[in-house]
């Protein structure tokens, strides 16, 4: 099979550089081109020291590549650059974006939490949705996959077959999650530096997170009416890893068991996301570096509730590994190419 061609447009970012670290190992993907702002010009191996050895490409400047042979462009800008650059591109390219840019369908909603008007409205209608493994066949039609944020795939993955199967109360869900810094990106910020962050903990956003219609969005659309959610992100002094804890209350007639039952049946051809053993507890230093994500599901000592664990990497399967799971999906490769990294423990 010959292989296609991808282009990395913010290379030099965290999600950029996961992306070479997956692609490299690809049977059916060469990277031909891979971009930067302030870095451009820079060899890839001196902007990420780990990645030295490998034969790619040097960072230009986004108008520098040559798309007549791109076939697929992974978008790794920060939120509000995508929407203008994806529009000039050329229809043959293939797109997997992982800004936030075309997530919420109603571009009013994006205008509300994002702070600007969409700038690409018509391509906002044709975006689908990327969370793997509930959006396979639009998926593989789609020009452009909108890849979901990291918290938004720990909360959707578990939740929305429970709503679809009833199994929950649409009514009092709280999402819980505590993510590793690499998820505010790489660029140089006060609230990342190492005296912020370490031996601490602190709640972000707290009821006014962005991410909550990205979540609520799914979640409605799985349980066919409203959903509103209390979801509270924290920053966590760690590189990587997403944990979200969930509580919700289980609907008349159902069981703490059929939760997990169900969410077994709902995954159980899906080779990145497994219901761990009853009793224990998914942690982030389980799916490490992997595009796994684990759930565990756990009684309450709340009458009628239930509480729900999850994990992930949020720069694999909360970002790069779920942008490659989409490209496998979208081109008809086998659907863990590249993503075969078993996770780094401890
Ligand atoms: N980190 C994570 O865990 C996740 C991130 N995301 C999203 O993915 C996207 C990338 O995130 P991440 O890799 O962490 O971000 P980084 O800040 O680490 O990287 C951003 C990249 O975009 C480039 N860039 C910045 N501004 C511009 C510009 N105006 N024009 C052209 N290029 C530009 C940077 O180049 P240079 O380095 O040269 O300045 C860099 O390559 C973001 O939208 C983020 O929200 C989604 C899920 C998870
Ligand atoms: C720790 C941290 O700062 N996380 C980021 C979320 C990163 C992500 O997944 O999502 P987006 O693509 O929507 O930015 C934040 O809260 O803004």
């Amino acid at each position: 099979m010959n292989k296609i061609k991808a282009a990395i447009v913010g290379a030099s970012g965290y999600t950029g550089a996961e992306l070479v670290r997956l692609l490299i190992n690809h049977p059916h993907v060469d990277i031909a081109a891979m971009t930067a702002d302030r870095k451009a010009g820079m060899r890839m191996a001196d902007v990420f020291p780990h990645l030295g050895g490998l034969e790619l490409p040097d960072l230009i400047k986004m108008d520098e590549v040559d798309w007549s042979h791109i076939d697929v462009c992974f978008c790794c800008l920060p939120h509000g650059t995508t929407q203008q650059f994806i529009a000039s591109l050329p229809q043959n390219v293939r797109i997997v974006d992982l800004s936030a840019d075309f997530r919420l369908k109603d571009i009013e909603e994006y205008a509300k939490w994002y702070g600007d008007e969409h700038r690409a409205p018509e391509l906002q209608k044709e975006a689908v949705y990327g969370l793997s493994e509930l959006k396979r066949d639009e998926i593989a039609k789609a020009r452009l996959v909108a890849n979901p944020g990291c918290y938004p795939t720990s909360a959707q993955l578990p939740l929305i077959p429970l709503l679809k199967e009833g199994k929950i109360s649409t009514d009092g869900i709280i999402i819980d999650s505590k993510s590793g810094t690499t998820g505010a990106g790489r660029a140089p910020k006060e609230g990342t530096l190492f005296c912020e962050v370490s031996d601490a903990i602190n709640a972000y956003g707290v009821g006014t997170h962005r991410h909550g219609p990205e979540i609520e969005q799914g979640l409605s659309e799985a349980a066919g009416k409203d959903v509103i959610v209390s979801f509270t992100p924290h920053l966590m002094p760690m590189n990587r890893g997403i944990l979200s804890t969930i509580y919700v209350s289980l609907e008349k007639g159902a069981s703490v068991d059929d939760l997990r039952s169900t969410l077994d049946q709902s995954y159980a051809n899906d080779p990145f996301v497994r219901v761990v053993e009853e009793g224990n507890s998914p942690a982030t230093r389980h799916v490490r570096g992997s595009n796994y994500c684990l759930i565990g599901v756990f009684a309450d000592r709340a009458p009628g509730r239930a509480i729900i664990v999850c994990v992930e990497d949020n720069v694999v399967k909360g970002a790069s590994g779920q942008a490659v799971q989409n490209m496998n999906i979208m081109f008809g490769f086998d659907e863990i190419s590249g993503l075969t990294q078993q996770p780094m423990f401890p």
